[in-house]
């Protein structure tokens, strides 16, 4: 019965394909022209895609097989969440250069990193931002991250760098320590809203951090604007979180010309209530520090008393838009890595809070100065940074300059979108022993492990390396110090989280819940 069916299906298919030659060969005699222009036009895609694998100039590079034809494939792996380790994959398996798209080159190795993100030679120029990347879309200002031209750059960098000195952070240091407080006590009362064990600790290092920022950056307006708003006070941090996606979002929609020019006639809900109505805070922060004006030495003050050309209000709200969205999201990102880690590494946590407990006799000792002394805090945070680099999950890609350049003893020719991908260097063995486990002591001046530890750059470097890097270390060791010395912390939902799993990596991170209940320590008296 199965045969004879069988047999019939293929007799039609060969009837088919019989009446389909014909009615081919037909056409051919009577419309040659027609058939001649269809096949040409068919042809086109044919022929790019040819091009693109065979004898584009990036043709040399391997690569996965669907980059040379698209962007998309890019695209897709970017908001797939996956990139990080796909990314390392293929450098496992392909070396040093990869293809990962059309025209876009990733890099694993220490000497790409100097080419690419450093100050350039007497002959290469330091290379430009990639235009597609940093979008001025959303807030219709250039800004200190997305502005591509260098002296306008410089100009900005200037402008903003006063504020960001150790000097002036240092002088700041009262904002850092009271808002660091304020964490360690509302930590202690934060309950458990669900009926499950526990609170979620990952939300709590946004709020401190984003505190943190909205102060140093707007100073006494920061509180009152909070207070006046219709939404709750940690709306703005909430907005910010989940604008870090819909960023990776929009860098993919403006690849497509024409298209934003189109979402911005229909914004989605979606994009409303995240990457808008973060610029619109950004926007009314701006305006109410301005109206109210201040004469505390917040970092609005450094840029309205900088010597150069005054900014327009558009162009510092965009710039605040940045640093509240860099500023906040990456220690916290940082925060929430190192706390998983340590809770997975009893001896660091242990060692840690050996340090810390017998370096200072009470919470209120704490400070910058005495932290940066802090061995092996300095360890857990250079280790915390390495395995987990806030980051370091996507590409921050540059433009190779005219005339082409080497890199990596290689020659590429200019125009080629080019990066060099933190978290496949950080995990290469060929760098770090057992690089996935989280090991502090490898940081330690007398470490047995001898690590290429210059290649972990979390802040990147070079003219467009991190402007907040000094603020973030104070930061990280301020809120690590005092959450490790007044706490002892027990971990909930460990069966659940597999932390490699279940973060997912865009340029910026997306975090699981991290539930934790706290004990005391005995010293604590806050
Ligand atoms: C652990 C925390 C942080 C990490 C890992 C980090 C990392 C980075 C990296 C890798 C870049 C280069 C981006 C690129 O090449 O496109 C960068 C740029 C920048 N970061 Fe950070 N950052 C951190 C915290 C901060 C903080 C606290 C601020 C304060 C506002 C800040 C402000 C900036 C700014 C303004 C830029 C742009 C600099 C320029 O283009 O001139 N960052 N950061």
């Amino acid at each position: 019965m199965a045969t004879s069916s069988s047999q019939e299906r293929l007799l039609l298919m060969r009837k088919a394909l019989k009446i389909y030659f014909e009615f081919v060969s037909e056409t051919l005699k009577q419309h040659t022209l027609i058939a001649l222009l269809s096949i040409a036009i068919l042809s086109i895609p044919l022929i790019i895609a040819l091009h693109l694998r065979f004898f584009h100039p990036l043709a040399k590079f391997p690569g996965p097989p669907l980059a040379p034809y698209s962007n998309g494939f890019w695209y897709y792996t970017l908001l797939a969440g996956r990139g990080p380790w796909k990314n390392h994959q293929w450098h496992q398996k392909w070396g040093s250069i990869v293809r990962i798209a059309p025209n876009h080159l990733s890099f694993n190795s220490h000497a790409a990193q100097k080419v690419i993100y450093g100050f350039g030679t007497r002959t290469v120029p330091s290379m430009v931002k990639d235009p597609i990347f940093f979008t001025p879309e959303v807030d219709h200002s250039m800004n200190i991250i997305n502005e591509t031209d260098r002296e306008e750059h410089s100009r900005m960098r200037r402008m903003l760098s006063f504020a960001f000195s150790t000097s002036n952070l240092l002088e700041n240091e009262e904002v850092l320590v009271r808002r660091t407080t304020e964490f360690i006590q509302r930590i202690r009362s934060v309950q458990s809203t669900d009926g499950r064990k526990g609170f979620n600790i990952v939300k709590e290092f946004n709020y401190v951090t984003f505190n943190i920022m909205g102060e140093m950056s707007f100073g006494d307006s920061f509180d009152s604007r909070l207070e006046e708003q219709e939404e709750y006070s940690y709306h703005w941090a909430d907005v910010i979180v989940d604008t870090t996606y819909m960023n990776d979002v929009m860098r993919a929609v403006c690849v497509i010309p024409g298209l934003f020019t189109f979402l911005e006639w229909f914004k989605t809900d979606h994009m409303k209530k995240t990457l808008y109505r973060h610029a619109e805070y950004a926007t009314e922060h701006t305006e109410a520090r301005l109206q109210k004006g201040s004469t505390r030495k917040d970092f609005m003050y450094h840029i309205l008393a900088s010597k150069g050309p005054p900014a327009t209000n558009v162009e510092i709200a965009s710039h605040f838009n940045v640093i509240m969205m860099a500023g906040a999201v990456t220690t916290a990102t940082f925060l929430a890595g190192v706390t998983y880690y340590l809770a997975n590494s009893p001896h660091a946590t242990h060692r840690l809070q050996t340090e810390l407990r017998t370096q200072f006799s009470s919470l209120d000792e704490i400070n910058s100065k005495a932290l940066m002394h802090c061995t092996y805090l300095n360890a857990v945070v250079e280790e915390g940074l390495r395995i987990y680099p806030p980051a370091g999950a996507g590409h921050l890609s540059r433009i190779v300059p005219k005339g082409g350049c080497e890199i990596d003893g290689v020659w590429i020719p200019e125009g080629t979108r080019v990066s060099v991908h933190q978290w496949s260097v950080l995990r290469d063995p060929i760098n770090f022993h057992s690089p996935n486990s989280f090991i502090p002591e490898r940081w330690l001046k007398d470490a047995s492990i001898k690590d290429r530890l210059e290649t972990s750059l979390p802040f990147s470097y070079g003219p467009r390396g991190c402007l907040g890097r000094n603020l973030a270390y104070l930061e990280m060791r301020m809120v690590l110090a005092k959450l490790m010395w007044a706490y002892d912390i027990t971990w909930f939902n460990s069966a659940e989280v597999v932390w490699e799993r279940d973060i997912k990596g865009y340029t910026l991170w997306e975090k699981p819940e991290l539930r934790v209940e706290l004990s005391l320590h005995p010293g604590t008296t806050h």
